[in-house]
């Protein structure tokens, strides 16, 4: 589904990405682990059209997108979401749903402000799909809520309702866990295996936390100092002793 050739980005002199290729099946959770710099926010920015590699091709559904911005990639079906949920504070959660635009570039608002009707309709299905999503995600009780007031956890659950009113295809989750509670965290995991499992997404996620990546992911691709170390199943990449290397590095700098 995804094909990362040889992706390189630099800033000035400092190589954030260097010589990464991977690739993604469809169907997947691909979990993205790493120490604290080791490229892989710099990677999704590149993998959803943030900016331009300075080197290397990108492949997504058998095409090259390698520049496309990331409206465009959105529109194909890639959609990328949460180290910060970007929900709009002041409206309510139901209103942030509805205001996703749908990922279908026929749908254009000019040819719905020809009729009215049709404007009516698409408006109805867009609720009803905004409610559908809601009850999915267990938040009907907080549908009229300003999604400012919601908790953080709630928050990242809003998030992945956004990319749900979307037609997405490959999501890419960026820190899903970070300040989720436990109890959301559990609900949240399990509302992207079921969106795998049952309705077809495809995921990358980036995270730290190990057992959100040892319960959802499969494969896990490792990172340190902008390259791919090891990429393989959970156990394989936790053991690799590259993997373990990257960490300690990390936490010896930490101590430091
Ligand atoms: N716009 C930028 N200009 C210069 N350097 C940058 C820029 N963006 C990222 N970097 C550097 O690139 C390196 C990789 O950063 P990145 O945020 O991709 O790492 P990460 O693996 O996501 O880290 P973390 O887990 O801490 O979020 C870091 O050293 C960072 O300082």
């Amino acid at each position: 589904m995804l094909e990362l050739d040889q992706l390189v980005k630099q800033f000035g002199g400092f190589r954030a990405v260097d010589k990464c290729s991977f690739s993604v099946q469809q169907g997947t959770i691909t979990g993205l682990i790493g120490p604290n710099g080791a490229g892989k926010t710099t990677l999704f920015n590149l993998i959803a059209g943030a900016f331009p590699p300075t080197a290397g091709r990108i492949r997504f559904l058998g095409e090259d997108v390698t520049d496309l911005p990331s409206n465009q990639l959105f529109h194909k079906g890639l959609v990328r979401t949460f180290q910060i949920p970007h929900e709009f504070h002041r409206l309510t959660v139901l209103e942030n749903l509805m205001l996703v635009p749908p990922a279908q570039p026929g749908e254009s608002l000019l040819s719905n402000w020809l009729s009215w009707g049709k404007v009516r309709a698409a408006e109805q299905a867009v609720e009803a799909r905004a409610w559908e999503t809601l009850k999915f995600l267990e938040l009907t009780h907080v549908a009229n809520v300003r999604a400012g007031n919601l908790s953080g956890g709630q928050k990242k659950l809003l998030e992945l309702g956004r990319t749900m009113m979307t037609d997405a295809k490959l999501v890419l989750l960026d820190e899903p866990a970070a300040g989720v509670n436990r109890t959301l965290l559990r609900k949240l995991e399990e509302k992207i295996l079921i969106l795998n499992r049952e309705r077809g997404y495809t995921f990358i996620l980036i995270e730290h936390d190990m057992e959100m990546i040892e319960k959802l992911c499969d494969p896990v691709v490792c990172m340190a100092e902008g390259k791919v170390l090891i990429s393989g199943d959970f156990q394989t990449v936790r053991s690799d002793p590259r993997v373990l290397e990257a960490y300690l590095g990390e936490s010896q700098g930490d101590a430091a």
